[in-house]
């Protein structure tokens, strides 16, 4: 095969932070995807709808010129988040919030502290008919840095599952075999999202032959057999996976530091490395449902029209790119090759 042509895609977890970041990762997205979940991990966070449409404008403004890409903001959860918070958010169109465990990764020592105290809040998004997305990793001291997802799903998910069947929650970036069978167990109102790291990559590319700051991201790469499930997973080719890239850029200086940031910035190169990883493990055709339906079918909203092409060609991903403040950033899989590019 030497062109792949599919469905416009989406992607249904991404960080675009803020001011002068917008016109690089903005224009990085939207060469290929339609829509965009976009995280509301500012600082500070986005916690109601006016915080959230005024982020949807700031974002529409850093479109290249003609482009269309249309931003999904998110509503970030904190336990000051009321239900009239949910009912406005609802109300101006705003269709998911996130929930992280405070202090589980990048900018959330504002989330929530007590899980089961949002229980209420829960309650009225599963009335009001808005997803529920789920940085899913226990934040406790003594739990191991390779467990925390694990853990969650046996400390908290399997009890907001219960607790409210109707609610749909996207189980964000897995990154384990457990969380990989836990939502294929689970009901139709849970899917997840898988990132091209966590399929492309273990904690080996992490921490063998010396500390990849490049690779790190939360939650953090597990061994690989929990790479191998992901992949297994989404070869089946089922519904309950879709792409989120989870694209998550920090400046070189930050990433490249005694105490690095998480985060991994793909959108450069994301829907060729899905492709690339797909072709990998010999599911091509199972790449437009992954990038294009599944996740606009949980969602309840239309798949895109149109198509892009990608075409069998090998290409480097740059080892840097500036940003429009001059300060450089390393995009993921920064130097290494590519076996697909979208077609311009
Ligand atoms: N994934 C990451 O490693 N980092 C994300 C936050 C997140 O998605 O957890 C970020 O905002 O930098
Ligand atoms: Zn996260
Ligand atoms: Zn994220």
């Amino acid at each position: 095969m030497t062109t792949l042509t599919i469905q416009t895609p989406d992607d249904w977890h991404l960080h675009l932070r803020d001011g002068d970041m917008l016109p690089e990762t903005v224009a990085a997205t939207a060469r290929c995807f339609k829509r965009a979940i976009v995280m509301p991990n500012l600082v500070p966070p986005v916690t109601n709808a006016e915080m959230a449409l005024a982020y949807r404008q700031r974002i529409l403004d850093a479109r290249p010129a003609g482009n269309t890409f249309e931003p999904l903001v998110t509503l970030f959860l904190t336990n000051s988040t009321s239900a009239q918070d949910i009912i406005d958010a609802k109300a101006a169109g705003i269709v998911a919030a996130k929930m992280y465990p405070a202090g589980a990764t990048t900018n959330s020592d504002a989330a929530v502290k007590q899980l089961e105290t949002m229980y209420p809040i829960l309650e009225v998004m599963q009335e009001q008919g808005m997803l529920l997305l789920v940085h899913g990793e226990v934040t406790d001291h003594h739990i191991d840095i390779f467990d925390r997802e694990k853990e969650f799903i046996d400390q908290k998910m399997v009890h907001i599952v219960k607790q409210f069947p109707e609610l749909k929650v996207v189980f964000e970036h897995i990154t384990t075999a457990d969380a990989a069978q836990f939502v294929q167990a689970a009901g139709n109102n849970i899917a997840a999202t898988i990132t091209p790291q966590h399929l492309l990559l273990n904690r080996n590319d992490l921490l063998v032959g010396g500390v990849r700051p490049h690779n790190f991201c939360l939650p953090v790469l597990k061994r690989n057999t929990h790479q191998q499930a992901l992949r297994e997973v989404v070869k089946t080719g089922s519904p309950k996976f879709f792409l989120g890239t989870d694209s998550a850029p920090h400046a070189k200086e930050a990433k490249e530091n005694a105490c690095g940031c998480a985060g991994c910035y793909s959108a450069w190169s994301a829907i060729e490395l899905y492709a690339h990883v797909f072709e990998e493990i010999g599911a091509l055709d199972k790449l437009e449902g992954f990038a294009s339906h599944y996740g606009a079918d949980f969602y309840g909203l239309p798949r895109n029209e149109g198509t892009i092409t990608l075409v069998r060609e090998d290409w480097t991903i740059p080892t840097e790119i500036e940003l429009p403040n001059g300060k450089p950033i390393v995009p993921f899989f920064a130097g290494q090759q590519v076996h697909w590019k979208l077609q311009r």
